[in-house]
């Protein structure tokens, strides 16, 4: 599944499954998914480069088998490039790595385009976009961190709004219209307007959309109306 495309800005939503019921994973991705989800995000933690455990491979190939929808792996793991060829084939579409987290960053971004998947690069918080300078051509979405990785449900951190404008200027400057800025940790409908304005175009939201109160499908479709009305 190719990676859609954004010449016309259109904003993706790519809901975590972090904040799902994960004795009821399938029904709550199938949910998103039908109503309206563009991708299903995976947070992959390993307790080393981010303070928290959560899922891996067999999930991914679970999902894979359960939803018809581009699967996108966050993988939050040191030495990513030591996994990136099992996420493919357990049914990655899309694979991000953090910056942080391994030390030949082209190396590990060759492999995954050689295997056929689109490939992206997440900053923390804390870390410069000067990073990517020299990885941008050969990559097609930047993540930008709105909180420290780790754990849904924190407050987004204001600063990062300033980042993604600084980043979509620098994209627009250099000539790659089409890479994708996708934005990850405490959006919701109350900030997701000012997020796109800034100039993301693929938003990541866990506890904001799955939420033992509300379907997510309402979830989704306050995110849309937000987007909708700025
Ligand atoms: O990468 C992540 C955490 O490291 C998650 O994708 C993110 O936190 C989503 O959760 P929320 O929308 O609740 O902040
Ligand atoms: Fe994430």
């Amino acid at each position: 599944m190719p990676i859609g495309t954004i010449n016309n800005r259109d904003v993706l939503l790519a809901p975590s499954i972090l904040s799902a019921d994960f004795a009821n994973l399938g029904r709550d991705a199938n949910a998103a998914v039908a109503a309206g989800a563009d991708w299903l995000q995976i947070d992959v933690m390993d307790g080393v480069f981010v303070p928290n455990i959560s899922v891996g491979l067999p999930v991914v190939a679970s999902l894979r088998k359960a939803v018809n929808t581009t699967l996108d792996c966050h993988l939050m793991i040191v030495q990513p490039e030591r996994y990136v060829a099992d996420f493919a084939k357990a049914g990655a579409n899309h694979i991000t790595v953090h910056a942080e987290a391994t030390t030949h960053l082209h190396r590990t971004i060759q492999q995954i385009k050689q295997l056929g998947l689109t490939a992206g690069v997440a900053l923390n918080p804390a870390t410069p976009l000067g990073v990517l300078d020299e990885i941008l051509p050969y990559i097609d979405l930047v993540l930008i961190m709105s909180v420290n990785p780790g754990f849904g449900g924190q407050e987004y951190i204001q600063t990062s709004t300033a980042k993604i404008a600084r980043l979509r200027h620098l994209l627009d400057a250099h000539g790659y219209p089409d890479m994708h800025i996708q934005v990850d940790g405490g959006v919701s409908a109350r900030n997701v307007a000012e997020i796109a304005a800034a100039g993301a175009n693929n938003i990541v939201a866990g506890s904001a959309i799955f939420t033992p109160q509300r379907p997510a499908a309402e979830m989704i479709e306050l995110m849309r109306a937000a987007l909708r009305e700025h």
